[in-house]
């Protein structure tokens, strides 16, 4: 990594494209503003705000990093079961006791656990969540990819990384996708137990009672279509994915007594039909993945196979388009680069793309937990 960057000549800039900075923001800017906001009376609680908030950018790195140092020592899963002295988890985690303690009380800053009186660790609501939360642990372990990825974020940015995540994921790629059942496994693994909460909101924002058959496209080894029919008895479904994927499926049908209703249909929709007889398909979590010709083409496959009246539920986490959020536009979309495939897309570029596959009435739902999910739905109407 370069310490510190040669500007490069720069271009001159096209009419229009620049502007000064208005007056308040320079003032603001100013080290003497600054010294004086900090003690007048009127600005000096905006003053102490805003500088914490810019302290917890600046150590934002810091809080990932404890994160997964206590994910991965599996101290949720200790406390859980019982309190615990420093002593005794310092025993069970094999860190010296010294440097445990560190470890302890950024912890216990950042929440995720507190000490009692008796001077024993035990496990906050934040805390108790990271063992609670279905996918949860395993989405913040596999994150040292993504930031080894993002360990020189300039070459990041301009594209100057072969970044590893892409890796991890490999159904993305080619046209036949992944064929290794050990990665396949992990990934799907992944995928489904974070679908728990993804399911439970996606239902939330979208009505099933009145259609017949689901189509999921991309439906991994099923959990949402699980989440589905038991929420939804009447329902017929298909579940299309890879060919590699797919068949895990089964079980999971099996287990739920599915069986009866489902129909596991394994193919790419890269090259495959899709199957048809669905009044409602469902992409959830697959068109991040993929460049815009790709999802084009996909969603016009998805129109002709439905009837008119049909629906499309597209179900993902997304950007927030013109009022940028912190959930889809400063972690999804950096994680979706790093895939190097397909982008975060907010609800307005999605709802355009069904558009241009030919559907209408299209809606766009507020989400109910922008970190989870997000949907839009659209109609086949000709
Ligand atoms: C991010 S995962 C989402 C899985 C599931 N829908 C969920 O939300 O848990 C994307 C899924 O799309 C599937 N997929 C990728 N390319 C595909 C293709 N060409 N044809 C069918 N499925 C594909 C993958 O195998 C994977 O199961």
């Amino acid at each position: 990594m370069k310490d510190i960057d040669i500007p490069l000549p720069k271009p001159a800039l096209p009419r229009g494209a620049a502007k000064r900075s208005g007056y308040l923001t320079r003032l603001v800017a100013s080290q003497g503003f600054q010294a004086w906001a900090a003690r007048f009376p009127l600005t000096r609680r905006l003053v102490r705000s805003e500088g914490e908030a810019m302290f917890d950018l600046v150590a934002g790195f810091c809080h990932s990093q404890i994160l997964q140092a206590v994910v991965r020592l599996q101290i949720p899963q200790l406390l859980l079961e019982r309190e615990l002295s420093a002593d005794a988890l310092a025993l069970e985690v094999d860190i010296p006791q010294e440097r445990l303690q560190v470890l302890l009380a950024a912890a216990t800053s950042l929440q995720l656990i507190k000490q009692r009186r008796s001077g024993r660790f035990a496990l906050t609501t934040r805390g108790a969540a990271l063992a609670g939360v279905p996918g949860l642990p395993g989405m913040i372990a596999h994150h040292y990819v993504l930031y080894r990825d993002l360990a020189d974020p300039v070459a990041f940015f301009r594209g100057d990384v072969d970044t590893e995540l892409a890796a991890f994921w490999p159904y993305v790629f080619g046209a036949g996708g992944a064929t290794d059942p050990t990665t396949t496994a992990t990934y799907s693994q992944l995928m489904a137990d974070s679908q728990v909460l993804v399911a439970e909101d996606t239902l939330a924002a979208v009505k099933l009672s009145d259609s017949r058959h689901i189509l999921d496209i991309g439906g991994g080894t099923g959990a949402f279509l699980a989440a589905v029919g038991a929420a939804h008895p009447h329902l017929q479904m298909t579940l299309f994915d890879l060919p590699a994927v797919a068949p895990a499926a089964a079980t999971r049908f099996k287990n739920a007594n599915l069986t009866e209703r489902t129909r596991i249909v394994p193919g790419s929709f890269r090259d495959d039909p899709l199957p048809q007889g669905a009044d409602i398909v469902s992409l959830v979590r697959v068109l991040y993945d993929h460049a815009d010709e790709t999802v084009i083409a996909l969603l016009r496959s998805v129109h002709d196979a439905l009837p008119i009246g049909g629906r499309v539920l597209i179900s993902e986490p997304m950007t927030g388009g013109d009022a940028p959020q912190r959930a889809g536009d400063a972690y999804f979309a950096l994680y979706c680069m790093a895939m190097r495939t397909g982008c975060a897309r907010s609800q307005v570029q999605i709802a355009a793309l069904l558009a241009q596959a030919g559907f209408g009435h299209i809606q766009t739902p507020k989400s109910r937990r922008s970190f989870i999910t997000a949907v839009v739905e659209g109609v086949r109407q000709s």
